[in-house]
């Protein structure tokens, strides 16, 4: 049979670059952090515990407790803008369109709250991307991060009938392009700070240790980086895990222990940085730069500088264009 004449033209490639984050709340009120909880804490991707155990103890204890106390968490962080991780999200998709120009469309999608993943790849694919690449900004793949966002992204495909090709960004943990942004970047904010440091304390997000001996790599990247970025800086470094959540054994050492423990081992002045964090959010800015800072001087610590996550910097946001060009070089237009 042939094909009617209105048969529709096939299209031309048409590139869209979808950068994906974990989510935060709408709004730093205990309503709006309970949403967004109750959906990152039924992720079983993220709680790793038979749904029949879990849910009492999510809907019957977590959900009712802890949105009170992390709304006011949220709060102390909050800006104009909003929540810290949206506006440098926002602010990253921005600057990489900029320097993208008309080679391709960039949006970014939360995994967890607002913009969603979902309707976001529907945006894109209305406006005519054929070809989507995906960018988990996670430098450390972790099933609880990583795969749960590309399971939202191909669940999203699932639903969809003409679907758009799809590549994904590899993890970049131990990524020359990645590690030189670090050392750059960090070194840049060493040098501008009113003290040395005895030490600089790079501090991952932490998981359940069951995740580790169930094969889960994160914890291997965690090192890698932590050692390649340590050996280009000239301040001597340590590396720990931080935000431990419920009552399981987690990643070791704790960053709060580590940085308590310092002050009678001699060390008094630190630098904290958070380099699994392509932004900063709730976890750097108020457990590191709020709490953190309180417990390390009240246990004797003398001075504490909590340096910027690589957020839109120019060696964050270089970093992002060449991990995405990269990608984009088999897409290029055939000629
Ligand atoms: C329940 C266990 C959790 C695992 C496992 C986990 C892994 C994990 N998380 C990040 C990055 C971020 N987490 C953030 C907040 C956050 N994380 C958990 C719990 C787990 N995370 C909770 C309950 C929260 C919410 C805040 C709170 O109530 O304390 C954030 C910040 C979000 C923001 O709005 O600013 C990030 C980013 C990684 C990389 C990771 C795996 C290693
Ligand atoms: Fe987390
Ligand atoms: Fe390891």
């Amino acid at each position: 049979m042939t094909p009617p004449n209105d048969h529709p033209a096939i299209p031309e490639p048409q590139i869209g670059v979808l950068l994906i984050n974990l989510g935060t709340p709408d709004a730093p009120e205990a309503s709006a952090v309970r949403r967004y909880l109750a959906e990152f804490l039924s992720d079983p991707r993220v709680v790793e515990i038979p749904r029949l155990a879990w849910k009492p103890i999510l809907h019957g204890i977590i959900l009712r407790t802890r949105p009170r106390k992390s709304a006011h968490a949220y709060g102390q962080v909050w800006t104009n803008e909003g929540s810290p991780l949206a506006v440098v999200a926002r602010r990253q998709a921005k600057a990489l369109q900029a320097r993208l120009g008309d080679s391709a469309r960039v949006e970014y999608a939360m995994r967890y709250g607002n913009p969603g993943i979902e309707s976001t790849v529907a945006r894109l694919r209305d406006a005519g991307c054929n070809r989507i690449l995906a960018a988990p900004l996670y430098p450390q793949y972790c099933a609880a991060t990583t795969a749960t966002a590309n399971d939202a992204l191909f669940g999203a495909l699932a639903r969809m009938r003409v679907q758009p090709t799809l590549r994904i960004l590899p993890p970049y943990y131990d990524d020359a392009v990645y590690i030189d942004a670090l050392a750059a970047n960090l070194s840049r904010q060493l040098a501008a700070l009113d003290f040395t440091p005895d030490r600089l304390l790079l501090s991952f997000h932490g998981m359940p240790q069951r995740t580790l001996e169930l094969g889960d790599p994160y914890h291997c990247h965690c090192q890698k980086t932590a050692r390649l970025v340590g050996e280009k800086l000239a301040v001597p470094t340590d590396i720990a895990f931080q935000s431990r959540f419920g009552r399981a054994k987690w990643l070791g050492p704790a960053t709060d222990a580590t940085l308590d423990a310092y002050p009678e081992r001699g060390i008094r002045r630190v630098a904290v940085a958070a380099p699994g964090f392509s932004a900063d959010c709730l976890e750097t800015l108020e457990e590191l730069g709020i709490r953190g800072r309180d417990s390390f001087l009240a246990a004797g610590g003398e001075r504490f500088a909590l340096l910027d996550c690589l957020n839109d910097s120019a060696e964050g946001m270089t970093m992002l264009e060449q991990l995405v060009r990269r990608e984009l070089a088999g897409w290029v237009p055939r000629t």
